[in-house]
């Protein structure tokens, strides 16, 4: 058995380099920047008025002047600049050469062609040309794009963008007892919960996951089943990773060729958790029971995803204070399936009583991993403590 920390960097030394792939701007939300992206123009593209009013020059601004023009957004002035004149103007209109600030209208008489000052400002309320971005400015890629970089890119005008092809990840449950959701189990048999949970998993992290259909324990199927997903870039079966006479997924990929990264490590729940590589594929061989499958694909399979795309991978953790006192931990390093409360500096953590890792409905109501190193002594309520948060949606 290895070390977490130890699996994860052989999880993640599976990664090929991210695929360049070009879409429309439109699409690029959620997606990683797979090479710099480059300002087509200067933002803005000229001295730009900040607030609805008048452009003037500030040596003018205690005098009488005279409206002589107007610069509207999309319809700038183009007359001659005059001393003692003023240009009505509004908030993104182009502010003509020759007049150095712009008045709210707010603090402005007018009568007539003729306005006055009365509430002098000291901001000049102008935009200065490329205040925001210049022509050849970048994005450095490795970046996941969220809604203020598409706006970002828009600007600069780049329609298209090269992101990192989404992993494409076939996902393949096994088991001779496994029926589909909305199907009537006879006796011995249980509904497959897992690979729905994992395709989530991998959609989450920026994948396109492929669910195949659910392979029976036999050497064959689970044969056809890998044949199934040659063309993904990442295999993730479920179950058959134990030692029990069925478990045959290391077998048959063992048969298939695939280089092994590693079988088994030390950690709780996920021990039977096998990692490698088929042909150009990388392989992930999840155990069965479903908390530990869904723990090992955000500790192991959304990280691979996630440097796949070409983003930098692996969990922070954050920390807690006990709520209640722990008995001393086995040799493998634990996540307890727990809940978070506001304490009075950090948050209190609460574990449930019953870690069995078969028990969805426990993981379903956590929102947070509790992670106690192999080895960790017994622990008192109060005492800090490291976990990971579990995302929601809401
Ligand atoms: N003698 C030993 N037995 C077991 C060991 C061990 O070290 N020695 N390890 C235990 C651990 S830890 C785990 S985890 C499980 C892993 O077993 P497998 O990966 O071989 O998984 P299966 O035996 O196929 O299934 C286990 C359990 O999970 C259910 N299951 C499987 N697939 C799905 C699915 N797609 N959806 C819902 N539920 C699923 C399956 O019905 C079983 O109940 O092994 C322990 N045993
Ligand atoms: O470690 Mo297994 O993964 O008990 O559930």
């Amino acid at each position: 058995m290895i070390p977490v920390e130890e699996a994860l960097a052989r999880v993640l030394a599976l990664a090929a380099p991210p695929r360049p792939e070009t879409v429309a701007l439109e699409q690029a939300a959620g997606r990683v920047l797979a090479a710099p992206a480059e300002a087509r123009l200067t933002q803005p593209p000229f001295d730009s008025a900040a607030m609805d009013g008048y452009a003037l020059r500030r040596a003018d601004a205690g005098c009488a002047l005279r409206v002589i023009g107007e610069s509207a957004a999309g319809h700038p002035w183009t007359g001659t600049p005059r001393p003692g004149t003023a240009i009505r103007i509004f908030t993104g209109a182009p502010v003509p050469a020759g007049y150095d600030c712009v008045a709210m209208q707010e603090n402005v008489t007018r009568e007539g062609d003729l306005i006055r000052i009365h509430t002098p400002s000291a901001n000049d309320n102008i935009r200065p040309r490329g205040g925001d971005f210049a022509l050849g400015d970048s994005v450095a890629p490795g970046r996941l794009l969220n809604a203020a970089d598409i706006g970002l890119l828009a600007a600069m005008n780049l329609p298209e963008l090269t992101v990192a092809a989404r992993p494409r990840v076939a996902v393949l449950a096994s088991g001779d007892e496994l029926l589909r959701p909305g199907e009537t189990p006879a006796e011995g048999q249980i509904i497959s919960s897992n690979d729905l949970a994992i395709a989530a998993l991998a959609r989450e992290a920026g994948a396109e996951a492929r669910i195949l259909p659910i392979a029976r324990d036999t050497e064959a199927s689970l044969r056809d089943s890998f044949a199934r997903a040659a063309d993904a870039d990442l295999i993730v079966t479920i179950g058959g990773a134990s030692v029990g006479d069925h478990d045959l997924v290391g077998k048959v990929a063992g048969d298939l060729g695939m280089e092994r990264a590693f079988y088994k490590l030390a950690m709780r729940p996920g021990k039977p958790l096998m990692a490698g590589k088929i042909g150009n594929a990388a392989m992930l061989g999840l155990p069965g029971n479903p908390v530990s499958a869904i723990v090992c694909g955000i500790l192991f399979m959304q990280p691979l995803i996630r440097r796949m795309q070409g983003l930098e991978a692996g969990h922070t953790p954050l920390r807690a204070r006990l709520a209640r006192p722990l008995p001393p931990e086995g040799d493998r390093q634990h996540y307890l399936r727990a809940r978070l409360q506001p304490g009075p500096d950090l948050p209190l953590i609460d574990p449930f009583e019953d870690q069995d890792s078969a028990r969805l409905s426990l993981l379903a109501r956590a929102d947070a991993l509790l992670v106690r190193p192999a080895g960790d002594p017994a622990r008192d309520a109060g005492q800090i403590v490291d976990y990971l948060p579990l995302t929601r949606a809401h």
